[in-house]
């Protein structure tokens, strides 16, 4: 899903006007704010009204928090999908006692036992079982809105296609997804891969970080710590959205920015994330300029060209792994690694000035100046190879059937070749005067 420019529609008929009523019972709060079809992003938030934010003169209308900032969404804990609130969301599930058991003794993660309640939820309610969260279900997305633009559900052919940058994610997440699956099935569920995948997605696509002050969350690792959160799971994401903060009664969101006009599209910010992240991940990207963090992670391309004499210098400086370039340059732990890969034995004690060499560049010591050349030739050297791998997929994407995701595969690719032909043209100039002499590719 692209972030093109679209009117918003109120999505007030419907499935979306029961959950909302049905949210506003519940203890839900959003008083100047509804749900609207935002295409092609699906659903989102608009204002009904003007927001303030925080640096405006707090009005009547608005709740303000303990830090005197706007409220403009607020959900209590009592209706969040949490570990806490399982059996009550998927009554007789009994999944509570594989999240409390330990990974390595059969116990599950936050994610594959979630999506599983929710697998089982959806064939309950299917056999006319109730679910006092059942508006809020109703308005998720079905399988046939994640096909098209999420690569979890694409074909091989169609996913080789991606950039190796958004590949490696995939591939990351597949895994994660068969773990769970096969772990969920030797509990005895018999959930259809489809069904399970779909459940998998939406807990993917709207879980929040979620630590309460409780016993049970101090020794969980960071990405068992979720909950589901109705309502403010309709907000769309930005690089400079709203602020979501758990506080001891709920989830609230306040604004980052001063005055929203009505009929204005809110977000939140869902991380610090590159665009190769948000089309694994959440199935969109956003456009070049509206995303701050995008970067190509180069770290698979890399890994494998360094020694294991390398790679042990740098895991000792704490250089080892996370390599990327954005539009500007290459981060200064590519430039680290391909430093040190100009020596090629760098433990040898015949090599130790050179390693002092580098060592002051890292500390800021040196400028570099004398292998700046020589650096440059390999980082040329790898944006060839990746603009040359980028042509051809571009060709075969032509040749695939599903126009949304050639779309996709086209969006990231041409993002990245631009990326390629910016920072080449920072280092080597337009012509490649920057480099003493012609750079010819
Ligand atoms: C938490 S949900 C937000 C509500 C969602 N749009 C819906 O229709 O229910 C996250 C999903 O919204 C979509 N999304 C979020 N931010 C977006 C953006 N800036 N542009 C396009 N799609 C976006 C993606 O499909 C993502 O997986």
């Amino acid at each position: 899903m692209a972030d093109r420019k679209t009117a918003p529609t109120p999505a007030t008929t419907g499935t979306h006007a029961l959950f909302t009523i049905w949210a506003r019972k519940h203890g839900i709060e959003f008083p100047k704010l509804i749900p609207a079809y935002l295409p092609p992003a699906g659903l989102g938030i608009i204002s009904t009204e003007e927001i303030t934010g925080p640096d405006g003169a707090h009005g009547q209308t608005k709740t303000i928090s303990p830090t005197g900032e706007e409220v403009i969404a607020f959900t209590p804990n009592a209706l969040l999908l949490t570990r806490e609130n399982l059996e009550r969301f998927s009554p007789g599930c009994r999944l509570g006692p594989l999240l409390r058991r330990k990974k390595d003794d059969g116990g599950l993660s936050s994610h594959a036992v979630f999506a599983a309640a929710i697998a089982r939820e959806m064939r309950r309610i299917a056999e006319g079982h109730e679910n006092m969260w059942r508006e809020w279900i109703d308005v998720w997305p079905r399988a046939k809105e994640f096909r098209g633009c999420m690569p979890l559900m694409w074909s091989v052919e169609e996913s080789d296609l991606l950039p190796p940058s958004t590949k490696r994610l995939l591939d990351e997440q597949r895994e994660k997804f068969k773990r769970d699956f096969k772990m969920v099935e030797q509990k005895g569920f018999e959930f259809t891969k489809q069904e399970y995948m779909w459940a998998w997605i939406i807990v993917n696509t709207r879980t929040l970080f979620y630590k309460p002050a409780h016993p049970t969350y101090n020794e969980l690792p960071r990405e068992d710590c979720m909950a589901l959160c109705p309502f403010i799971d309709y907000f769309n994401h930005s690089d400079d959205g709203c602020k979501v903060q758990l506080t001891p009664t709920g989830f609230t969101v306040t604004p980052t920015k001063p005055n929203y006009p009505p009929n204005t599209q809110l977000f939140v910010t869902y991380g610090c994330h590159s665009n190769d992240f948000l089309l694994v991940e959440y199935g969109f990207n956003l456009p070049l300029e509206k995303n701050k963090w995008d970067e190509v992670s180069i770290t698979s391309n890399l890994l494998p060209l360094l020694s294991e004499e390398h790679k042990r210098v740098l895991y000792r400086e704490g250089f080892l792994g996370k390599y990327a370039f954005d539009k500007e340059a290459f981060c200064f732990r590519t430039q680290a690694a391909v430093r040190l890969m100009l020596i090629e034995h760098p433990e040898l004690d015949a090599n130790w000035r050179k390693l002092e060499v580098w060592k002051n560049f890292l500390a800021g010591h040196d400028d570099g100046e004398r292998e700046r050349y020589a650096v440059e030739e390999r980082l040329l050297g790898f944006l060839d190879g990746l603009e040359g791998e980028g042509r051809r997929a571009l060709f075969e994407v032509g040749k695939l059937q599903r126009q949304s995701v050639k779309g996709v595969i086209e969006m990231r690719w041409t993002q990245i070749l631009g990326m390629v032909n910016d920072v080449r043209t920072k280092m080597v100039g337009e012509n490649g005067e920057g480099r003493g002499r012609g750079y010819v590719r």
